[in-house]
């Protein structure tokens, strides 16, 4: 048994459960794949994992037990090819002796009952309840197959730098893997020819190689405040002629300098990639969205400085959120009547209106939002 990982799971679950998971996933490789597998199907379910608990127990436990027993128990509710008591006794040497009985027995139970609560599964209960009744209001009955889509496995694509043509990666691809909403966003200002272009948060670089290579002429200046992502940012992009890293605060950058094209990849909540990351959705809260709204439209302005007369100002993020989204736009248009918004370059099927936006159970890709500004 592979203890390292098993260890490293209920470590994971075990922060979430005490509050301080920030965020945390097992990269895939054939030795990890199986607690990769069940770190994915645990907080895919959670919601009903835990509905279904604590029909088991009166008072929820401490995090250590509450840990073992929702991996357990999703591994006994949602994981056929394991056998029950392979699931319980693994949950169970995960806690301390005086909690192994109540484990044993609370699993013992879910597994006797497992055919009685799974008559309750439904898709909503794996997803918070703000969540679900937002995009209701967005969807309506639709939302049950967005919500479903969710909890399928994300795609991953490849881009030949030669070429820059993306295709979807199955097994072994020798290209750039990224995503293809991410990628599209790159590209959203088309066929111009800048000769200086800004890109304000670019690690961990995949926007960067998009623009690097899409615009080899042009000199690209990748920003990223934070230390260890830029120091990956530079090794992403080492053999990249012309780009330029900098460590630095963008909302504190002094410069007089303006760029051809400017592209804010703005930080977010980021619950547009729930496929790839699905613990996104438990860690999150409504004033998350609120802060992070803050945030951006701080953040746009400053870019708009840089932006030159006659030049292009991509926003994206990789969050479908309306404040993180169209309301950020829309008051920055008010505020900056200099700045109309463009139709983006793209395929039809992330065109909304003059935005793009990827709905993931509709364009098999993450979900982003984007907006193309050109400057008078
Ligand atoms: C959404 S990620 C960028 C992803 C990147 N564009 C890509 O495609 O790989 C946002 C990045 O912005 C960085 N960041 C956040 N605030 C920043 C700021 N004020 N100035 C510069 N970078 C910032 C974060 O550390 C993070 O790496």
């Amino acid at each position: 048994m592979a203890d390292k990982f098993r260890f490293r799971l209920f470590d994971i679950l075990k922060a979430y459960y005490q509050g301080s998971l920030k965020e945390d996933y097992f990269q895939d490789s054939a030795e990890k794949r199986l607690y990769r597998k069940i770190y994915f199907e645990t907080f895919r379910h959670l919601g009903f994992i835990e509905k279904s608990l604590g029909k088991l127990y009166s008072h929820a436990p401490e995090a250590d037990a509450r840990a073992a027993l929702a991996l357990g128990a999703c591994q006994i509710l949602f994981m056929n090819d394991i056998p029950e008591y392979a699931a319980v006794n693994e949950s169970v040497s995960l806690v301390p002796q005086s909690k192994r009985s109540f484990v044993n027995a609370v699993l013992r139970n879910l597994a006797r009952r497992k055919a009685e609560l799974m008559k309750d599964y439904n898709i909503r209960q794996d997803f918070p309840e703000w969540f679900v009744i937002k995009w209701e209001k967005r969807l309506g009955a639709e939302v049950d197959l967005f919500l479903s889509d969710l909890n399928t496995k994300p795609s991953f694509y490849s881009v030949d730098p030669a070429t820059m043509n993306i295709e979807k990666a199955e097994g072994e691809a020798d290209g750039y893997i990224m995503d293809l909403a991410s990628y599209s966003v790159a590209r959203l200002a088309g066929n111009i020819d800048p000769m200086s272009i800004l890109d304000c948060c670019a690690a961990p670089g995949g926007k960067t190689f998009v623009l690097s290579h899409t615009y080899p002429d042009s000199r690209v200046f990748a920003v990223e405040k934070n230390r260890k992502r830029y120091e990956q940012l530079k090794a992403v992009t080492a053999d990249y002629k012309n780009v330029d890293c900098v460590c630095a605060d963008i909302l504190e950058l002094q410069t007089e300098a303006e760029f051809d094209l400017v592209l804010l990849d703005a930080p977010c909540t980021a619950l547009g990639t729930i496929k790839r990351h699905p613990e996104v959705r438990w860690l999150r809260k409504n004033r998350d969205i609120a802060d992070c709204s803050r945030r951006q439209k701080e953040m746009l302005e400053k870019a708009a400085q840089f932006t030159g007369k006659g030049s292009t100002m991509i926003y994206s993020v990789c969050s479908l959120e309306q404040e993180e989204t169209t309301d950020v736009i829309e008051g920055f248009l008010k505020a900056n009547p200099e700045f109309s918004l463009v139709p983006p370059v793209c395929d039809d099927r992330f065109k909304h209106g003059n935005y793009f936006m990827s709905l993931p159970y509709k364009c098999d890709a993450d979900g982003f939002f984007a907006a193309v500004l050109k400057k008078k």
